[in-house]
């Protein structure tokens, strides 16, 4: 595997070193370059074409005692964590005023376990979108920065309803980060109004509040935010909560999926799609069409190649249907038996599913380059629930089985 992101990890001591290297190199990611003194890491960030993703520094080294090492790294603008033995107030705040993004301190196996974590964290960062909605370019700005040290992706707005049209058209924006006092839409009714909308309910929101107005953070908390900050913030808790509330969201959404989720191939479970499904039945008063697609002959591919690779044929299914469908509720509903619904006419959704199992047919799955073909059975009539419409799609598609298998049947 290639592991892209190089770390800087500048260290007298043998052992910690050893430590961070063993930890560093577990990770998918990363690739420990170790130096022992200042004088070795000026050495590697001096050479051209090398990029550091982050450095881990100490602060005390044979050849630089006073930190001098966070000065350097800082200066090649690469993000910066310290893991010193002393824990001292004072220069914690200088470093941090630096631009140093974490001050971690040596007591025990875990603080070198949090290190990885943070750049693990700084990694994942890179591909989260937050809008900071703020009227104050000068507030805007320092929270971009503060927000670019941590990697994160940033976006801006000047007023609650520029901010709005945003998210409107940019669904991939992750958290939203908005002051209260804004022209046209003022970051309270903001928030209440993305709360309103089922869209943006996953949105992580936090609320930026004047000094001395407790209020107001309740306000914003009610209201639907996940968090608040009080102006004028430190940047440290400006972080901790960002971070805190994102990795809260994250959470929950993992917890959500493995709910939701076939692991497998990763499309609707069974339960899901009926909650799912019968929604969307009760939302379209003109009914659905469904299919239900079943492998032809899995049991042979089994019995020849193996329960794994019989696996990782149902994993590749699982991308097809995710890549083909998208704009569809797919779902795993056993086996080797999918379903596919949607708010499609009967002969359009019959001609998009011909055309999928005509371009399946054509790819080589696993090593043993095994072709696929699958009977389905389609019903597009009107129902009254979700289960009637799974009941008259599997009736044809036990009627395309009996009949040969490799082919469609409808009744619409
Ligand atoms: N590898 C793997 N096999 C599975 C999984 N779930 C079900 N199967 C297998 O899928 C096969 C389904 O067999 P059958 O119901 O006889 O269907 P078939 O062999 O596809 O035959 P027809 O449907 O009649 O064309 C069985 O061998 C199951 O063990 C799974 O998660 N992984």
């Amino acid at each position: 595997m290639v592991k892209e992101r190089k770390i800087l990890v500048i260290e007298d001591s043998p052992v910690v070193l050893k430590v961070l290297h063993h930890l560093l190199s577990q990770t998918a990611l990363f690739t420990p370059i170790l130096c022992a003194c200042y004088k070795e890491a000026e050495e590697k960030l001096a050479l051209s074409g090398e990029e550091y993703f982050a450095a881990i520094a100490d602060l005390n080294l044979p050849d630089a005692e006073n930190g001098e090492v966070v000065d350097l790294v800082l200066s090649h603008k690469v993000p910066c964590v310290v893991l010193t033995g002393n824990f001292d107030d004072k220069l914690r705040l200088r470093l941090l005023n630096k631009g140093v993004l974490d001050y971690i301190t040596k007591d025990g196996r875990y603080s070198f376990n949090h290190v990885v974590k943070v750049i693990e964290r700084l990694d994942r960062n890179r591909d989260i979108k937050v809008l900071v909605a703020e009227d104050s370019s000068t507030s805007r700005l320092f929270i971009k920065i503060l927000l670019e040290q941590y990697r994160f992706n940033v976006v801006e707005a000047e007023n609650g309803q520029v901010a709005l049209a945003k998210l409107e058209e940019d669904p991939s924006i992750r958290m939203l980060i908005t002051d209260f006092n804004m022209p046209l839409v003022n970051g309270y009714d903001l928030v209440r109004m993305l709360r309103y909308n089922s869209r943006f309910q996953d949105l992580v929101i936090i609320g930026l509040s004047a000094e001395g107005d407790n209020a107001l953070s309740a306000k914003f908390i009610k209201a639907g935010a996940n968090d608040f900050l009080k102006k004028p913030f430190y940047h440290e808790e400006f972080h901790c909560r960002v971070i805190h509330s994102l990795e809260a969201q994250e959470m929950l959404e993992t917890i959500r999926d493995l709910a939701n989720i076939d692991p497998l191939t990763k499309l609707k479970n069974r339960r899901s799609l009926f909650e799912e499904g019968e929604q969307l039945l009760r939302d379209n008063a003109l009914g659905l069409s469904l299919a239900m697609l079943d492998i032809d002959h899995f049991k042979k591919i089994n019995d020849t190649y193996g329960h794994l690779v019989g696996d990782s044929l149902l994993e590749a299914v699982g991308r097809e249907f995710i890549e083909a469908f998208p704009d569809m509720l797919v779902g795993r509903f056993g086996g080797e038996e999918f379903c596919v619904v949607a708010k499609v006419e009967g002969q359009k959704f019959q001609d998009r599913l011909h055309a999928f199992l005509e371009t399946l047919r054509l790819k080589e799955f696993t090593e043993g380059k095994i072709r696929l073909a699958f009977s389905v059975g389609i019903c597009s009539d009107k129902v009254d629930t979700f289960e009637e419409l799974i009941r008259m799609a599997d009736q044809n598609l036990h009627e395309a089985k009996r009949c040969g298998r490799d082919r469609i049947v409808s009744s619409f």
